[in-house]
C-alpha cells in the first residue's frame, strides 16, 4: 500500500506547530510498518530546503482563472527522514520564507492542490490513498471525485485529517473560478454558508475523516466553528485517533538540542542541568519551582488569559514563570511589559525556538496548558516524555492524555477556562512540588509512558485497509 500525505507543514522543512509534527513523525512509523508512505509539501524559502539534494522529476502548469503557473516537483535524494519527500516549486505563490499568512493564501493553498493532482495524474503508478491534513488540502477530495480533469483518479481513496477546525480557509465565489471545470450541479459540496468552505468541502468529499483525538471527535459536533451540524451529519465516516510522538526526535537520552542528555535513572541530576540552564538565562531562583508555557499565543490557547495568570500567581505563590510563544500582538506586548514587574520571578522569549522548546521540557517542573480548545495537543505528551508535569484545562486531547493525580494519575486539571482555576492549578502544582518523593516518584513514572505513534499509525493503517467509498 503507498498513501501519498499532502501537507502545508512537514517537520522539520516547515514546522509552525503541531500539524508540521504530526506529519513529519506519523509517515515514519507508518513506513515502519510496511505502509510505503510519502509526503509532498510546498518547496519553501527557508534554510532547511535550501540545503537539500533534489531531483526535478515533474514539469506542469496550473491555471488559477485567467493566470498560468509554471511549476515542479522536486524528489528529495535524502533518505534521512524515513520515508519519502516530494516538493512542489512554485516560484511565485509557494516558494516563500512562511509557511502562512499572506493575503494570497487562498491561491496558495489551491495552487499547491492542484499541483500536487496534476503531478499524480501523470504518475504511472498512483498513490493508493491520498491523504489530506486540514483545510489547506481540504479541496483535493473535492478535485479528485468531481472535476473532469481529474477523473481518472476518481478511485482514489480520500482521507482528511482535522488538526483543528477553527481554521477552515473560506473563501468567496468570486474566486470559484480556480476551481477546474465541473458539473455546477454539485457546487454545494463546496459551499458552507454562502461561502466556498475548503474544510467542509473535504468533510463532505472525503471517504473518511479522522480528528486528532476521540474526545475531539465528539467535541466537534457541538463546537466546530459552524461545522457542527455538517459533522453530526457526516459522523459515521469520522472517527478520532490519538496523535502519537516520534520518540527518536524527542528522547531526553539522545535529544541533541537539551543541555544535558538523562534517563530514569539520572532524571534528577540530568533535568537539573536544564533547569539551571534557564534559571541563569531567564534570571530565576532554581529553588522555586519553574511553571513554562510554550505555543501558539492565540485565543484557543488561552493565551489572552496568561497575563493576569501570571498576575495573580506572582502576586500569590513563590513560583518563577516562562512563556515562550508567539502570535496575537497585544498578548505579546502584555507579556513583555509584565517583565518589569516580576523581574526576578517572570520572563518570555517571544519568537519561535525549536530548541528552547526542547530544553524547557527538558528543564520547567510544569508545563501550562490553559486551552479553550485543544484538538489532541501535543506539547502534553512532549512534557510527559521529558519528565516535566503537565497542567491542563480538561478538552479535546488533553482530556485523552492526562490524569489528575488526585485520580491517582500524574498531572494537574482543571476544567474551566478562567484564571482562578488556572491558578489553583499552579497551587496545587506547588504543593506537589514540595512533597519532592511523591513529585519525583511521578517524574519517573511519566517518562516511561508510551505515547509515541506505535499504536496510532497501526489504527491508521487499519483505517487505510477498511476505506470505502461513500454512498
Ligand atoms: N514559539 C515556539 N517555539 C518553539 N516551538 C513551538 C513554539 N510554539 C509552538 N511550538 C511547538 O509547536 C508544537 C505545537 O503543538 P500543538 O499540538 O500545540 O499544535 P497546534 O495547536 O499548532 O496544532 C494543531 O494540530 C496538532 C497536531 O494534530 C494538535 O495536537 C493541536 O491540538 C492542534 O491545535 C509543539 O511541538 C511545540 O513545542
Amino acid at each position: 500500500m503507498r498513501v501519498l500525505h499532502a501537507s502545508l507543514e512537514c517537520y522539520p522543512l516547515a514546522k509552525v506547530g503541531g500539524l508540521g509534527d504530526v506529519v513529519g513523525s506519523l509517515p515514519k512509523y507508518l513506513t515502519d510498518l510496511g505502509c510505503i508512505t510519502d509526503v509532498i509539501l510546498p518547496f519553501y524559502d527557508n534554510e532547511k530546503v535550501h540545503h537539500l539534494e533534489y531531483e526535478e522529476i515533474f514539469t506542469g502548469s496550473l491555471s488559477l482563472g485567467e493566470n498560468s503557473f509554471d511549476f515542479s516537483i522536486r524528489k528529495l535524494l535524502s533518505t534521512e527522514f524515513g520515508f519519502q519527500i516530494y516538493l512542489v516549486y512554485q516560484k511565485e505563490l509557494l516558494y516563500r520564507p512562511d509557511v502562512y499568512s499572506y493575503e494570497d493564501d487562498t491561491e496558495r493553498f489551491v495552487a499547491f492542490q492542484l499541483a500536487v493532482l496534476n503531478w499524480v495524474l501523470s504518475e504511472e503508478i498512483k498513490p493508493d490513498i491520498i491523504h489530506c491534513h486540514d483545510h489547506h488540502t481540504g479541496v483535493i477530495p473535492f478535485l479528485v471525485s468531481q472535476v473532469d480533469t481529474f477523473q481518472s483518479l476518481i478511485d482514489i481513496p480520500t482521507i482528511l485529517t482535522i488538526h483543528n477546525a477553527q481554521y477552515q480557509g473560506q473563501f468567496s465565489y468570486d474566486k470559484l473560478d480556480y476551481i477546474p471545470q465541473f458539473d455546477l450541479h454539485n457546487i454545494g459540496l463546496l459551499d458552507w454558508d454562502h461561502c466556498i468552505n475548503p474544510l467542509a468541502t473535504g468533510i463532505k468529499c472525503a471517504w473518511t475523516v479522522t480528528t486528532v483525538s476521540p474526545s475531539y471527535m465528539e467535541e466537534l459536533q457541538h463546537q466546530a466553528n459552524g461545522l457542527e451540524g455538517l459533522l453530526t451529519h457526516e459522523k459515521a465516516k469520522c472517527i478520532g485517533i490519538l496523535n502519537g510522538i516520534d520518540h527518536d526526535t524527542w528522547d531526553p537520552e539522545k535529544d541533541p538540542m537539551v543541555i544535558e542528555n538523562y534517563g530514569v535513572k539520572n532524571i534528577v541530576s540530568g533535568r537539573k542541568a536544564n533547569k539551571k540552564w534557564l534559571c541563569e538565562e531567564y534570571g530565576f531562583n532554581i529553588e522555586k519551582p519553574l511553571f513554562a508555557f510554550i505555543g501558539r499565543l492565540v485565543y484557543e490557547k488561552g493565551a489572552d488569559l496568561l497575563p493576569d495568570i501570571i498576575t495573580e500567581a506572582l502576586h500569590h505563590l513563590d513560583v518563577n514563570i516562562l512563556i515562550l510563544g508567539s502570535g496575537n500582538a497585544e498578548v505579546e506586548l502584555k507579556l513583555k511589559e509584565l517583565k518589569e514587574t516580576f523581574p526576578n520571578s517572570y520572563n518570555t522569549y517571544i519568537g519561535y525556538d525549536e530548541k528552547l522548546s526542547h530544553i524547557i521540557y527538558a528543564g520547567a517542573d510544569f508545563l501550562l496548558m490553559p486551552s479553550r480548545v485543544e484538538p489532541c495537543g501535543l506539547n502534553q505528551m512532549y512534557a510527559l516524555r521529558y519528565g516535566s508535569i503537565p497542567i491542563v484545562r480538561r478538552t479535546g486531547g488533553l482530556k485523552d492524555t492526562v490524569i489528575d493525580i488526585g485520580d491517582g494519575g500524574f498531572g494537574i486539571c482543571h476544567d474551566k477556562v478562567n484564571v482562578q482555576d488556572v491558578y489553583n492549578s499552579i497551587k496545587r502544582g506547588v504543593e506537589f512540588y514540595n512533597d519532592q518523593k511523591y513529585y519525583r516518584k511521578t517524574q519517573k513514572e511519566i517518562i516511561k509512558i508510551d505515547h509515541s505513534w506505535n499504536n496510532s499509525a497501526k489504527q491508521y493503517i487499519e483505517l487505510y485497509k477498511s476505506l470505502k467509498q461513500p454512498q
